[in-house]
């Protein structure tokens, strides 16, 4: 049976050769280099380029009742009525906000999100998480289990401005889409719990957006629950993630008081009058008992802001406030060169709060004409350096950064319009692989719902139906006018596990499945192990493999057995050693011969592997350099102490020698391999596991037992102090492999009191003892 599968995965991957399959050409698959036949398709495909009837979809009753339906949501909301179709542009460059909400795993950003759909008129009915009719958890793993796991993009309109938001997932499995969704963001929403404060997924993706340079406004949420604190929050903005927060406004009461804010901008109150949906709000003069305090921040908020500008800096010296169009446009120029975040506050799910939330993303975050043009290269020549303004008259470029595979359109590609237009039923250059690819549909999406368009314009965000090759992180460009955009990381997998077809009419749905979810998914990789006759799923955690089960149950419809998870290990060496491997077969024929020396070199950790080649005057000609790299790529993947992935080494070619007539590509290739398994011997090899930052809250009675079960797991306790509530909080540093299943193991022994968070803080060497055990355990399955 398990034959049979193999053969299947083969029929429908092209890359099913080799047995990994990680289709997304992140690090362990590197994208084959752009040839020439780039330029050749570039000048086929002008010619083909042709745009399709404007009646595509003309006749389809269902899009047409929907654009009834959103017609009627805005004369009800009374905001200008943009044509979701139309070719022209309908909204200045200017008033796009293309954004993102981002947060630690249950801060509310679905909660906030659907309140943006409603005011924005995009719902009829709002959508509560806890009820499972979230509009942006489509998915029904997402609505089960009341998470967000995949980003849902959705377009809508406030005060004539166009807001794409792609609502991101907060639990650190799903770490991936928030990278993806930064990547082509031009600001975003931070959100925070008031309660928790800062919490360690914040700060993750507070460290991801300062990667992108992304500029951010933060959300104190949860105003009303118990415990609810602005003012620490804005501390831990300070003291846990090192920005500069610019209040603009300060609530007004907190917990069950919480009924408003007071918006240091006007310096005025806004008040709620209910916590219904739709509740009226309405400006009021500040409560005589925050006078004051409004006073003391208004002031900080002015004196953060004149700095930014030497003419307000005078007026503001001599006595004159600027001001309120002068404090706007002071706090937009601050806030897009990330010179300090706007904090606002408010309670989503009690309803106060979001409006104002969202006159600041359209007064405060950049438009694409804010951010810089973006850069590319040269697909035929990476050195060339390649810009691209945001602009429809540039020639088109954009990123795909999202592939999800949808029972009615089939394989839907999310991309982000940086330059030019792109018209449905047209031609475009997939860059990166330097092949044609034709835009059969384009979407605007609404969450799982969608509108056929025509055209989209620069700073769209669209999905495009019908793509056959391209894959996440790659770029479509104008056939004539090539760019490869910067490509987006991917994190390897830590996790794997086993997965066997019940049945034999499971083995091609499987097949299917698997190819499918790792399209969609960079941080889901499989592989086929042949010797063991074995399938192995890999992702980022367990709740990310256990998901992708679920999907392949009922997406695929495919009954599996799923063994025990277990940790993706890494090899690497520890010392500089040179080795020198011939290769020699004289059996009949022609014979094989291929010399080389290679010298391996430990790398600092994260680096990966490299190559390099120091051949002088010819010893190895150039044109078997391609199989010694290729013998020591392939080896790569299989370590010699347990088979795990060799990362974090250079193998330099430093000399050789070959034969006129034996020498050839292969016998470099097989010398390569034969270099590396003695190289890698002597080199001193080490295992490498990864180690998992967590963090366990807990009341203070269980505090012992959490810190002894750490300690049994290999844990080194770094911190422990107090959160709000009487609660303790646990810093630790444990090993992922001592980490499986703890979440009914903490639950069992505070009785569901206390919860944990963990992610990725580094690789570590894996002490000798359970380094000999899994070298063992690799010997026993390979006998
Ligand atoms: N009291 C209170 N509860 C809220 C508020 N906002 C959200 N919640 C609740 O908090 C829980 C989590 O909210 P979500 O909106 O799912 O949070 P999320 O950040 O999208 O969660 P993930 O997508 O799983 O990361 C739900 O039960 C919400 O009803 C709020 O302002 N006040």
């Amino acid at each position: 049976m398990a034959a049979a599968y193999a053969e299947s995965v083969m029929k429908m991957s092209s890359n099913a050769s080799s047995s990994i399959c990680n289709l997304n050409g992140s690090a362990r698959r590197p994208l084959p280099p752009v040839s020439q036949s780039v330029r050749r398709r570039k000048s086929n495909s002008a010619s083909k380029v042709r745009a399709l009837s404007s009646t595509f979809f003309g006749g389809n009753s269902k899009l047409s009742s929907a654009a009834t339906k959103i017609s009627a949501l805005q004369q009800r909301n009374n905001f200008s009525v943009v044509a979701m179709s139309a070719e022209e542009r309908t909204v200045p460059l200017k008033d796009y906000r293309n954004i993102g909400i981002m947060a630690h795993i249950d801060a509310g950003k679905t909660t906030t999100t659907e309140r943006v759909l409603y005011y924005t008129g995009r719902n009829y009915k709002i959508g509560e998480v806890h009820e499972g009719t979230a509009t942006m958890d489509w998915m029904e793993q997402e609505q089960e289990r009341g998470i967000t796991i995949t980003s849902a993009a959705t377009t809508t309109f406030w005060n004539k401005h166009r807001i794409n938001i792609i609502d991101t997932p907060g639990h650190v499995d799903f770490t991936l889409e928030v990278e993806r969704a930064l990547r082509v963001l031009d600001g975003a929403i931070c959100l925070f719990d008031s309660v928790a404060g800062v919490e360690p997924q914040s700060e993750t993706v507070w460290r991801q957006a300062d990667k992108y340079g992304v500029p951010r406004i933060c959300f104190v949420n949860k105003m009303d629950r118990l415990g609810a604190n602005f003012f620490r929050t804005r501390d831990m903005i300070v003291s846990n993630l090192g920005a500069k927060p610019l209040v603009l406004q300060i609530p007004i009461g907190a917990e069950d008081t919480f009924k408003g804010v007071i918006d240091l901008v006007r310096m005025k109150a806004i008040v709620w009058s209910g916590e219904e949906l739709g509740a009226k709000f309405a400006y009021e003069d500040i409560p005589a008992d925050l006078q004051d305090l409004a006073q003391e921040y208004r002031t900080q908020m002015i004196e953060t802001i004149v700095d930014l500008d030497d003419v307000a800096m005078e007026s503001y010296l001599e006595g004159i406030e600027p001001d309120e169009a002068t404090i706007k446009k002071l706090i937009r120029q601050g806030t897009i060169l990330n010179s300090f975040v706007p904090v606002l506050c408010g309670s989503a799910f009690k309803n106060k709060g979001v409006q104002p939330l969202l006159d600041s993303v359209v007064d405060y975050l950049p438009s694409p004409l804010d951010v810089p043009p973006m850069k590319g290269t040269d697909p035929d020549d990476p050195e060339l350096i390649l810009e691209r303004s945001a602009s429809d008259e540039e020639p088109f470029a954009g990123l795909a950064f999202k592939i999800m595979s949808d029972p009615f359109v089939g394989s839907l590609t999310f991309v982000r319009v940086y330059a030019g237009k792109l018209s449905a039923g047209s031609y475009v250059l997939n860059a990166n692989k330097g092949k044609r690819e034709r835009i059969g549909r384009l979407l605007e999406m609404h969450a799982n719902s969608r509108e056929d368009i025509k055209v989209a314009l620069t700073g769209d965000i669209v999905a495009l139906a019908g793509l056959k090759d391209t894959v996440t992180g790659e770029t479509l460009s104008d056939p004539e006018q090539p760019i490869v955009l910067e490509r987006m990381d991917f994190p390897d997998p830590v996790i794997k596990v086993a997965i066997e077809p019940k049945t034999k009419a499971d083995i091609d749905k499987m097949a299917i499945g698997l190819l499918k979810l790792a399209q969609e998914d960079p941080s889901f990789h499989f592989s086929r192990d042949e010797e063991v006759n074995q399938t192995v799923i890999e992702g980022m955690g367990e709740l990310h493999l256990e998901i992708i089960v679920d999907r392949l149950k009922r997406e695929y419809k495919v009954e599996a057995n799923v063994g025990a998870p277990q940790v993706n290990y890494r090899e690497s060496i520890s010392k500089v050693t040179e080795t020198k491997y011939v290769h020699k077969k004289q059996s009949g024929g022609a014979g094989q011969f291929a010399d080389i020396t290679i010298r391996f070199e430990p790398l600092e950790a994260g680096s990966g592997y490299e190559f390099k080649s120091e051949i002088k005057g010819g010893a190895v000609p150039r044109e078997y350099i391609p199989g010694v790299m290729k013998g020591l790529e392939e080896s790569m993947s299989n370590g010699v102490l347990a088979g795990y992935p060799v990362v974090d080494v250079r193998a330099v070619l430093v000399d050789g020698s070959y034969h006129d007539v034996d020498s050839s590509v292969l016998a470099f290739q097989l010398a390569a391999r034969g270099a590396f398994r003695e190289g890698m011997r002597k080199a001193g090899p080490q295992m490498l596991e990864p180690i998992m930052k967590v963090e366990v809250v807990t009341p203070e009675e269980h505090l012992g037992d959490v810190i002894g079960d750490l300690n049994s797991r290999r844990g080194q306790i770094n911190d422990f102090g107090d959160k709000p509530g009487g609660l303790k909080v646990v810093d630790a540093l444990v090993p992922l492999a001592e980490m499986f299943q703890y979440v009914s193991t903490l639950r069992g022994m505070t009785k569901g009191r206390a919860s944990y968070t963990m992610q990725l803080a580094k690789f570590d060497v894996v002490p000798q003892h359970i380094q000999n055990q899994l070298a063992a355990k690799q010997d026993a399955v390979a006998a």
